[in-house]
């Protein structure tokens, strides 16, 4: 035998319970059918029946409309006449008894618990008489059998008589019966209710009174899944889980199954499975004793709860004392209050538990009550109530003596910025479980998903600043890259921010990166950078990160508040990194002990690794000496292309019309973007220099730098074309080159300007725009180690703002 239970939405309309017919025509054997009221049906009864108690005379106009509901279900399902009305005087004199209790609750303006009992129940006693008419099964009054009792305020069923009972009627079950769910009554036989979700606890009871050999609860979800699918939509359905691991998810939030479901079954070694009454031939999920074996998921699931507070009780006064913990318990349980999590430091200094927000105040009385004395002598100091907060719970059997569970968990929370208040987990290892702020459970869901269920892909969420020369190249690599960054390092990039110099556009689940820029431009919000820093951090997203593809100071400004909120940096942008070196100190320490990454590899050389190697020469112990360097893609391009019949003007215009230039092309022409570069290969070395530590000679005069405005600049600067040519003509004839090069040296030294160097100098051979570094040091000493290749233009530097975008995934 099997029993089958349907839930309010799997019975929600007449369309819904013709599936289920084809669900139960497709059964073999004998067949116990369990359902609940009609979807919604139950919340209805309890609101009119309040309104009637509050003395609102619209209660009537709910009831008929209820009333009218079933009506319309019934002429769906009974077209024919004499059928219809067979079912019709079947269930009028339930709508009498309806209307009637919620008459006398009216005239009298009371609400007891007996008659909300009877009043909730109604919805059960109408489903199941129609579908069961519908069906062609035989039909049971689940009240003349399930019998409760009351304990602690709280509706218990009584298993040792329903089972009694249960088995009695147990000949006289058709192939086919079906019982309402939810509906009990009491040993004076009063009607009662098993409570909310109480008829997947009548099914149990059922199935396992019955010794069914399998109990099948009909929703509206494929499953169990990893995680809340409203949350995590990467979630996926769980094949298997153990009953203790099911009750664990069922209680920490998965409201797939009523915990106290599990129980009787349990007890009787019956399996469960939960199947999808919209998606019937997916496999489900399926409960039962089975062990878990080794090699399977440490992990089975994450489940969460909100709206709860965390009241912890704290004083050194409560160390070493005996029945605290048995008094503050007692004292709760007297007024009904629920635990949910218990937490108490070893230090027995203070306890912590948390409980559902409506419990608070009621709460804090009955402990105030309880401590009077310990309050009033300080022995106790504190009642501290957090609101708004949230648990979260990992669980699963194969947690068992593994190591590094909690570690990871911790870690991948800790490092998105998300602060866990209290921890609890038992000897049995099959739960962890944590108390975090409510806002943060997206986030914290999202990143311990990713951590534990790496069966797809990890995201990063772009924010990204510049949309010029630079940027709309990184967003078209984002937009082609894609696939092959999904299928090859399972990475997602979701650009879920864009901003412009006054506008800015988000977009949660990802922008299109091919429509983005033009998107930015018609639809963008007006603000400026600070408010598009303000909302990345509101929106508190998991692994965040920050782009900036802009040349401004203002959104370098911005780095130090984004990394202390978690987010993670990746910049093209040098103003940052080189500016102060306690600047640069500062923004390196913060990303480090906020565990998010700050990366800016294309400030020196563009697409070329040259920050890495340094680091990586500088971790292994290796002592820097000297370095020197060509690092302006934009001067090399130029005294490369100057020629007798292409002046320096000229050329200035085309390294800028070629994407290697800065948007101001006088921050290369001054030797600025230089001097940003060795400043950061020299902090890079392991070498606190400041920009006051290098000597400069500009590229060209100061005079022309000094021009108020660059088209001035841009068309006096021909005035230097005929000279310039000489000097390089002049290099020429000694078989020499002009190169704009950088010098650094281990005594925190830096130099920078125009040198000639003949055909024996590695510098010599450097064509078009491109950068070299050449790096001396203990063990790179007679002959330095060389980087060489494009230092400059759009597209290789999008290449490295993605290269190090991917780093910070650690993919
Ligand atoms: N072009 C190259 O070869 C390389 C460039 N870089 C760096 O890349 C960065 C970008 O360079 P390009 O794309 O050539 O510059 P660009 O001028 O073409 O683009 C910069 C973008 O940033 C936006 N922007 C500027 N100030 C802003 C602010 N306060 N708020 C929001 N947006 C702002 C501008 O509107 C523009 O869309 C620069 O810092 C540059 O030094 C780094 C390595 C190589
Ligand atoms: N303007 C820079 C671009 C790279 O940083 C250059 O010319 O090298």
């Amino acid at each position: 035998m099997k029993v089958l239970k349907f839930g309010g939405t799997s019975v929600g309309t007449a369309e819904n319970i013709k599936k289920v017919k084809e669900i139960v025509e497709g059964q073999k054997g004998q067949i116990v059918v369990v359902v609940s009221a009609f979807g919604g049906i139950t919340d209805r009864l309890i609101r009119a029946a309040h309104k009637a108690a509050e003395g609102n005379p619209v209660y009537a106009t709910d009831i008929d409309n209820i009333i009218d509901d079933h009506l319309q279900i019934i002429d769906t399902l009974f077209p024919d006449i004499a059928a219809n009305t067979a079912i019709r005087n079947g269930v009028e004199p339930i709508f009498d008894e309806l209307k009637s209790i919620n008459k006398g609750v009216f005239l009298i303006r009371e609400l007891s618990e007996k008659s909300l009992a009877s009043i909730s129940g109604i919805g059960e006693r109408l489903s199941s008489k129609i579908i069961a008419a519908y069906l062609g099964a035989r039909w049971f009054d689940s009240r003349l059998y399930i019998k409760t009792f009351v304990e602690y305020g709280r509706v218990h069923a009584d298993l040792v008589y329903t089972y009694k009972h249960l088995r009695e009627i147990q000949p006289q079950l058709a192939d086919l019966s079906l019982f309402p769910g939810f509906i009990s009554s009491n040993a004076r036989g009063e009607n009662t209710t098993l409570g909310r979700g109480g008829s997947d606890y009548t099914a149990s009871i059922l199935a396992s009174a019955f010794d069914a050999e399998m109990l099948e609860i009909w929703t509206d979800v494929d499953g169990f899944m990893t995680a809340d699918p409203k949350v995590i939509s990467r979630a996926y359905c769980i094949e298997h889980l153990s009953y203790a691991e099911a009750m664990e998810l069922s209680h920490f939030g998965a409201k797939v199954i009523y915990p106290p479901t599990i129980l009787p079954v349990y007890q009787k070694n019956i399996p469960i499975t939960i199947k999808n009454t919209f998606n019937p031939s997916a496999p489900g999920t399926l409960i039962n004793g089975r062990q878990e074996t080794a090699g399977q998921r440490q992990i089975k699931g994450i489940s969460s709860i909100k709206s709860v507070s965390l009241l912890t009780i704290q004083g050194i006064g409560m160390v070493g004392v005996s029945g605290i913990s048995m008094r503050l318990f007692a004292s709760l349980a007297a007024k009904n209050i629920n635990v949910i999590l218990i937490s108490q430091a070893s230090s027995e200094n203070s306890i912590s538990i948390v409980i559902d927000s409506s419990q608070t105040e009621l709460a804090k009385m009955a402990i105030e009550q309880e401590f009077k004395r310990e309050l009033s002598e300080r022995h106790i100091s504190n009642i501290i109530i957090d609101n708004e907060m949230a648990v979260v719970a990992i669980v699963g059997e194969n947690m068992k003596h593994t190591t590094g569970i909690a570690g990871l968990l911790f870690n991948s929370v800790g490092k998105n910025g998300v602060n866990v208040y209290a921890i609890a987990q038992g000897a049995s290892e099959l739960n962890i479980s944590f108390v975090i702020k409510e806002k943060d459970i997206k986030k914290a869901l999202n990143v311990i998903h990713e951590a534990f269920f790496l069966s797809d892909y990890s995201r990063l969420n772009l924010f990204l600043v510049g949309k010029g020369t630079v940027g709309s190249r990184l967003i078209h690599k984002i937009a082609t890259q894609r696939d092959k960054l999904i299928k090859n390092n399972s990475l997602k990039i979701r650009l879920v921010g864009l901003a412009g110099r006054n506008s800015m556009i988000f977009d949660k689940e990802g922008l299109d990166p091919n429509t983005a820029i033009e998107k930015l431009e018609k639809e963008g919000t007006p603000g400026d950078v600070s408010q598009f820093r303000d909302k990345i951090i509101e929106m508190n997203m998991a692994n965040s990160v920050f782009v900036d593809c802009s040349a401004s100071d203002e959104v370098a400004s911005l780095y130090l508040s984004l990394l202390e909120a978690n987010v993670s940096v990746v910049t093209a942008n040098k103003i940052a990194s080189s500016s102060s070196y306690e600047t640069y100190r500062k923004l390196k320490e913060t990303a480090r002990k906020k565990g998010v990454k700050f990366f800016y590899e294309t400030n020196v050389g563009a697409g070329l690794p040259i920050i890495a190697p340094i680091n990586d020469l500088v971790r292994s112990g290796e002592k820097i000496l000297k370095m020197e360097a060509v690092l302006s893609g934009t001067l090399n391009y130029i005294v490369n292309s100057v020629s007798e019949k292409k002046p320096l003007s000229q050329v200035i215009i085309e390294a800028k019309e070629k994407g290697y230039s800065e948007p101001d092309p006088r921050i290369d022409l001054s030797g600025t973007d230089v001097v940003r570069k060795a400043l950061i290969l020299a902090r890079e070395a392991g070498y606190p220099l400041e920009s006051s530590g290098v000597e400069v000679e500009p590229f060209v005069p100061q005079q022309y730098l000094d021009l108020p405005s660059l088209d001035l600049f841009l068309e006096k600067i021909a005035e230097l074309d005929i000279t310039f040519e000489k000097r390089r003509q002049k290099a020429l004839a000694e078989n020499k080159k002009l190169r704009y090069a950088a010098h650094m040296t281990a005594n925190g030294k830096a130099k920078v300007g125009l040198i000639e160097v003949d055909h024996k100098h590695p510098f010599f051979d450097l064509e078009g725009s491109n950068n070299i570094v050449l790096i001396w040091s203990e063990h790179y000493f007679e002959h330095p180690m060389q980087i060489k290749g494009y230092g400059a233009g759009a597209d290789v530097t999008a290449a490295g703002v993605l290269a190090d975008i991917i780093k910070v995934a650690n993919v």
